[in-house]
């Protein structure tokens, strides 16, 4: 790519450029025919912003809340596994683009750094996203650690009972790279000749009976509030609500699990609608300018969380791109808010978004 990238798209390439096949492919992918991956950008763009004239926005400030702690902005990194695959800094160099930042990072389970290395390297504030084994004393170590280690709350990623189906990853018999926080607990062999290693190993591991009797037990381990983070229903909103988790994540993981699943931001809002403001509604998926922030929060986020973006930006620049990239996206939303006429985040409203639904709704 020619010149310095103008905006968080544009890190894409440079990812590409930047990595072996094998590792841009892990990153980029999503399950079977990437329906879902291309929906959850393009449904962004389907909803327009009502800007408001003649507000005095002189000044913008952008800052927030999410479960109590103050952070620069409603835009969060969400938790994504293996960053040695983008960048030998692995997980230290994210923590610390997001500490720069003042952004909360959430830390994958299967991180390339250790939990311990991650909190002794910055002090951003961290919560901590986990995967339930089989081995239920494998997450529970975990989480005791995550705790001792001052990380502030623990997200709980249930929309991967199994793997999905990432065919770049069969095809490239995409292999099992060391997840540090595993070290010395459980081991990573799994023979595989048939495709993706990765896939071999969660499938070997991972406990698909975990279900929703499971969430008492994990609030039983920890003092920690939990999230829970691949919420795509009012349903199992209400059910999160009723079993009295901190908050939920409207997630479909990046659309690296189940295809054709809804894009996040069209269901954000019903998601909202049955919590009522209960409990805190975070959401991700294609999340890449500012003005994707602004109406995710017009629809009733209390903030995003950005994956991708963020591995692009370790894969070309270090924790430089890591920066460059929130810097942007956030730079985006300050410019966005202002030409909407909101001077902060609780300024944005649903009224200042449209949706194709409310402009069928006004042509009846
Ligand atoms: C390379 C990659 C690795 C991921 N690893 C995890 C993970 O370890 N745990 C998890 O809960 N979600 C994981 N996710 C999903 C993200 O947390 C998040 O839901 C998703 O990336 C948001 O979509 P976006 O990439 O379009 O921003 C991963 C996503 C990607 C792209
Ligand atoms: C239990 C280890 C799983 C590692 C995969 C990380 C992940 O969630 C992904 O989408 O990739």
């Amino acid at each position: 790519m020619a010149g310095e990238p103008v905006n968080v798209n544009e890190f894409e390439e440079l990812a590409k450029e930047a990595l072996p096949k094998m590792n841009y492919d892990y990153f980029s992918g999503g399950a079977e025919d990437e329906y879902t991956l291309k929906e959850n950008v393009e449904a962004f763009k389907r909803i327009s912003i009502q800007p408001r004239i003649l507000v005095d926005v002189s000044k913008i400030n952008m800052s927030t809340t999410i479960l109590g702690y103050k952070t620069s902005s409603p835009i969060m990194i969400a938790p994504t596994g293996l960053h040695k695959l983008a960048h030998p800094a692995g997980e230290i160099a994210t923590a610390r683009a997001a500490a720069a930042s003042d952004t909360i990072m959430a830390l994958s389970f299967a991180s390339s750094c250790t939990l311990e290395e991650v909190a002794s390297s910055c002090n951003a504030v961290r919560f901590f996203q986990l995967y339930v084994y089989k081995r239920r004393d494998v997450s529970e170590l975990i989480v005791q650690r995550a705790e001792r280690n001052g990380f502030k709350a623990i997200i709980v990623t249930v929309d991967a009972p199994r793997f999905g189906r990432r065919e770049a990853d069969i095809k490239n018999k995409m292999i099992i790279p060391p997840m540090a926080n595993l070290k010395g607990v459980i081991s990573h062999e799994v023979v595989s000749d048939k495709g993706s290693e990765l896939q071999a190993y969660v499938s070997a591991t991972k406990d698909a009976s975990l279900s929703w009797k499971d969430i008492a037990w994990l609030k039983s381990i920890t003092n920690l509030p939990v999230l829970i983070k691949g919420v795509l229903t009012s349903e199992d909103a209400l059910k999160a609500v009723e079993v009295g988790v901190s908050g939920i994540v409207v997630s479909n993981h990046g659309a690296r699990q189940l295809d054709y699943s809804p894009a996040t931001i069209t269901v954000l809002e019903e998601v909202v609608s049955a919590v009522q403001g209960k409990i805190p509604v975070l959401v991700d998926g294609g999340v890449r300018r500012g003005t994707d922030v602004f109406k995710a929060l017009a629809r009733g986020a209390q903030a995003v969380m950005i994956g991708r973006p963020v591995v692009y930006g370790l894969s070309a620049k270090g924790e430089n791109g890591v920066k460059t990239v929130i810097n942007m996206l956030k730079d985006e939303l300050e410019l966005t808010m202002a030409l909407a006429g909101c001077c902060t985040v609780k300024d944005i409203t649903r009224q200042h978004v449209r949706t194709e639904h409310d402009r069928h709704r006004c042509r009846i």
